[in-house]
């Protein structure tokens, strides 16, 4: 179980994420909404102490993320996977390579240093490309690739870490729809074949409400929603967007992103 207690992140005088108690169980799929600059981005952060907290407290399991150091923060941000808008790939190298990155923290130092990998990790990078069907351009330069197909290597690149939770910064926000519902059903057969907790900031409410078991909503640094897909009324819509509530909530929903069959990609 993931839990933040009182957790609040300032810079200078303002404070982008205010008290926040949040208890995130395992395995479950959870989507952080709310207006841009609402505090999505330094929660996750957070997290994996990307961004560290002004006060409060971050656990997983017994131990305190907040207070970690060295190496026991290495392993910690091994243990959290974090994906990010831009994909974050290493654009010269190839995509077998850029997986194989998501290893570091599992082989010894000396063999990382010189990328000695061994053919058990290249297996697994590769077992990895091929459950998002990509296992084709493993010898691709990654910077060749679309941006859909850079977001499944990062993806991929995520799995090999076995990590216990991904947090996915807007994976999907530089995606055109159909490479947007290709890497949300990615992070789904994730979730659900894996067990692996996902804590995902979403801007589109659609897409949310359609992947989520569980949506949290920030305005202003404070969570303000915390419930079910189903729970989010448009009275909650309204407090979490404010003006732009009217936007959000007559947005049609794009055909290919929608979820109607509970993402189709769970089967595989
Ligand atoms: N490094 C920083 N220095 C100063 N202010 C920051 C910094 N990072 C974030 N902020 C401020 O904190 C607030 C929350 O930002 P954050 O990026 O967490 O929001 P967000 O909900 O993720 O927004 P978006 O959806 O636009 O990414 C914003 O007012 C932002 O300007």
């Amino acid at each position: 179980m993931l839990v933040l207690e009182g957790v609040t992140r300032r810079f200078g005088a303002k404070a982008a994420v205010s008290g926040v108690d949040l208890a995130v169980a395992p395995g479950s799929f959870v989507g952080v909404i709310g207006r841009s600059g609402a505090g999505k981005s330094t929660l996750l952060r957070m997290v994996n102490r990307l961004v560290e907290p002004s006060e409060g407290v971050i656990r997983f399991g017994d131990r305190d993320v907040t207070a970690l150091t060295g190496r026991a923060l290495r392993d910690w941000r091994a243990r959290c996977a974090m994906i990010f808008q831009q994909f974050n790939l290493v654009g010269r190298l190839d995509v077998l390579t850029n997986v194989l990155m998501g290893r570091l923290n599992a082989v010894p130092a000396s063999r990382a240093l010189v990328r000695l990998w061994s053919a058990e990790d290249k297996a697994i990078a590769l077992a990895a490309l091929e459950q998002f069907d990509i296992a084709g351009l493993a010898a691709e330069r990654a910077d060749r690739l679309s941006g859909g197909q850079q977001q499944r290597v990062a993806i991929a690149r995520a799995l090999v870490q076995e990590p216990d939770i991904i947090l996915a910064d807007e994976p999907i926000a530089s995606l055109d729809p159909r490479n947007t519902r290709v890497v949300m059903d990615a992070l789904r057969r994730i979730n659900r074949h894996y067990g692996i907790t996902v804590l995902c900031n979403l801007h589109s409410l659609d897409l949310a409400r359609g992947c989520c078991d569980r949506l949290v909503g920030m305005a202003a640094g404070r969570v303000v929603f915390d419930g079910t897909p189903a729970d989010l009324t448009d009275a909650a819509v309204r407090e979490l967007y404010g003006l732009e509530a009217a936007e959000v909530l007559d947005a049609p929903p794009p055909a290919a992103v929608r979820f109607p069959a509970a993402a189709a990609g769970l089967a595989a």
